[in-house]
């Protein structure tokens, strides 16, 4: 069988630095543009209208709270002009917004920037660094932008890596990440004491493997083995040698993962990042808070506050010497104070055995001076090459986590990634050094082994197996759900071949369907008793416009349950109980499976823990080979298991 294990074993060609470099730039630059132009850029006031339809704006605002909170960080909340519901937008946590008057044309002053910190309903709530000045009392908006620091940050890796790799701390790295010279894998390492002591054999094998290898090390995870698991145990074995470590990871979610997973060993760690973006559990650990527990900080404090006196005797001095001087003395204060607080940020950053962000925030110049003995990347396999660079640049060793068989990055540019920007680090040294360098994670945790074994088979040459814990589990082994036959099956076709649809195609969107199958899909298979259990069902669709119109639906239909709703772009790392897989091809258009998606299937089929539901009409899948064999008997047929229901 030719699955995508077999397919990734040729040897990617070596590519070099000045290559890497030239080829890269422009696409960033690409990137960038189709960013910005899927916002709002420069909107005239015809375009912030339709911005808002498109859910890059919020139009019509007030602002109808503002609080300090979050480390100093002034939070305001924004409302409808008219106190209703926001408008539906895409506004999510941690997007960076502008705050601009309603009416100001594009090119105008901002009132702030900030980073969104709570969505509700009716309200949105951003933090600013400061609070505006004025402005705030008349009608508002507010847009998203797109993030500057990370098109800024993977620019300067670019230049750095341009510049010249004799120098730095990754100097000897960089020739091995681009095949000029082999790396090393140490013989001497044969056992370590783990600090977990649940791994299992392959996680063991994997943390031995990351212990021998001297420059880099992949550690290829496929879905629920326990990456991040055996990523925190590497952290440790690290620091148990000495080394300071630096782990970071694209998402904000997945650093702060990292971060609750190390804090029952007590390491000496701290989080970089924008407090809004950090999850509430994690602030202790945030740089902001523990700056401010430090000496220096408090010496920065009264300093302040003696600036504070010597201002207002400026204010009411008359005499010209005696003006100068308070001023020549609070400019020597200012300077104190900047030093200060350099020092109470350096002193947190220097103390920590593990400096952990995300790949943008190792850009930050708090850590511009700072060296690493091992850089590590979770979810490396989802990240750009060249945003894994700028944490890189920072240390000699790396040891980089991912599966590079299932979600690539999210590329907007459909130009950028034909031209190759989606190529990860992570599959390119998979291709170049494979095992030499790389380990696989053989045991599962999450899913039934009925859902895993298709996708063991087609992406891991059927060497994943499932945890007896998890093989035989089933819906009705939840509590509260009763045994019934709704609740039994784990793989369920439901078949929409002959249904009257109504289809509508937006461009750029892709295609839906009226009276989703979906949502008829959910009241034919959920028992009564699982309806209550709202927290366990999920579904992808791979259309966005279908994923609207199911939204729509379902907030129509009596908000029947609390949904996650996302494409599968954007639903990595939640776990659902059951999930509905659902595809629905645009039947007018002709467009039938693309197999380059064969990943985000993979992603897909892996999502669920105990029941999946896969909507579709087999005829329109079944022109390839994958998914034919998904849909095969041995899957989705297998009538002990599996029900196969049409939709009446
Ligand atoms: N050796 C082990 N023994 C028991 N449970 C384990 C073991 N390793 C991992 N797990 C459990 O498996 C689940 C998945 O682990 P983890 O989050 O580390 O995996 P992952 O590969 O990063 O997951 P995902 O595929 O969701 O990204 C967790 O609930 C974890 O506690």
């Amino acid at each position: 069988m030719e699955g995508v294990a077999k397919r990734s074993g040729v040897k990617s060609p070596a590519m070099s630095v000045e290559q890497f470099v030239s080829l890269t730039s422009p696409l960033i630059d690409l990137e960038k543009e189709a960013e910005i132009a899927a916002s709002i850029g420069s909107a005239s006031s015809k375009g912030l209208d339709v911005a808002q339809k498109r859910g890059y704006a919020l139009l019509n605002l007030k602002c109808t709270d503002a609080q300090t909170g979050l480390m100093g960080k002034a939070l305001l909340e924004f409302q409808s002009n008219k106190g209703d519901l926001l408008p539906a937008h895409k506004f999510s946590n941690h997007d960076v917004v502008i705050l601009k008057p309603n009416k100001a044309d594009s090119g105008s002053p901002l009132l702030g920037q900030g980073v969104v910190y709570r969505l509700k309903d009716s309200s949105i709530i951003v933090a600013f660094d400061d609070i505006p000045e004025d402005g705030l009392n008349g009608s508002l908006r507010l847009e998203k932008v797109a993030n500057e620091v990370t098109y800024r940050s993977m620019k300067d890796a670019l230049i750095k890596l341009s510049k010249g790799t004799q120098k730095g701390p990754a100097a000897d790295l960089i020739p091995v990440l681009f095949g000029e010279k082999p790396p090393v894998v140490s013989k001497k390492v044969s056992q370590f004491s783990p600090f977990n002591k649940n791994l299992d054999h392959s996680q063991r094998d994997a943390v031995l493997k990351s212990l021998s290898c001297r420059d880099v090390f992949l550690l290829h995870g496929p879905p629920g083995t326990g990456k991040t698991t055996t990523v925190i145990e590497i952290i440790l074995q690290g620091v148990k040698q000495g080394a300071k470590v630096l782990a970071c990871a694209a998402s904000n979610i997945a650093v702060d993962n990292m971060v609750e997973r190390l804090f029952p060993f007590r390491v000496k760690l701290v989080r970089l990042g924008h407090p809004a973006r950090l999850l509430p559990q994690v602030l202790d650990s945030a740089l902001d808070a523990q700056v401010l527990q430090g000496d220096n900080s408090a010496l920065a404090k009264d300093i302040r506050k003696e600036m504070k006196v010597l201002s207002g005797k400026l204010l009411k001095a008359k005499d010209r010497n005696t003006k100068r001087d308070i001023k020549k003395e609070l400019r020597t204060l200012a300077k104190e104070e900047r030093k200060r607080q350099q020092l109470a940020v350096s002193d947190v950053i220097k103390n920590a055995d593990v400096v952990l962000t995300t790949l943008t925030g190792s850009f930050s110049r708090k850590l511009e001076s700072i060296t690493f003995d091992l850089v590590i990347i979770d979810e490396a396999a989802q990240a750009l090459e060249v945003a894994c660079w700028i944490p890189l640049l920072k240390g000699p060793r790396c040891v980089l986590a991912g599966d590079h068989l299932q979600l690539p990055p999210t590329i907007q540019s459909v130009e950028a990634e034909k031209k190759g920007l989606g190529k990860t680090l992570f599959e390119r040294l998979a291709g170049l050094y494979g095992d030499e360098v790389m380990s696989m994670l053989t045991v599962q945790y999450r899913m039934h082994e009925l859902i895993m074994s298709w996708s063991s088979k087609e992406f891991y040459n059927s060497k994943v197996e499932a945890h007896s814990s998890v093989a035989g589990h089933m819906l009705y082994d939840l509590e509260g759900v009763k045994r019934s036959s709704a609740a039994s099956p784990t793989l369920l076709l439901i078949d929409t071949t002959g249904q009257v649809l109504l289809e509508y195609y937006e461009r750029g969107r892709g295609c839906g369907r009226e009276k989703e199958a979906i949502v008829i899909s959910m009241k034919a298979m959920l028992s009564e008793e699982s309806r209550g259990r709202c927290d366990v069902i999920g579904w992808i669709t791979w259309q966005i416009a279908q994923e609207d119109k199911i939204s729509m639906m379902i907030d129509l239909t009596e908000k029947l349950y609390h949904m996650i709703r996302r494409t599968i772009l954007l639903f990595v790392g939640r776990n659902k109980k059951i999930l509905i897989v659902c595809w629905l091809l645009a039947h007018s258009t002709k467009k039938m499976w693309n197999s380059s998606q064969d990943r985000k299937l993979n992603v897909g089929v892996n999502f669920p823990n105990l029941m999946c539901n896969i909507v579709c009409r087999p005829c329109q899948l079944s022109t390839d080979l994958m998914l034919d064999r998904l849909l095969s008997p041995q899957f989705l047929h297998n009538k002990d298991l599996c029900t196969s229901g049409r939709c009446s």
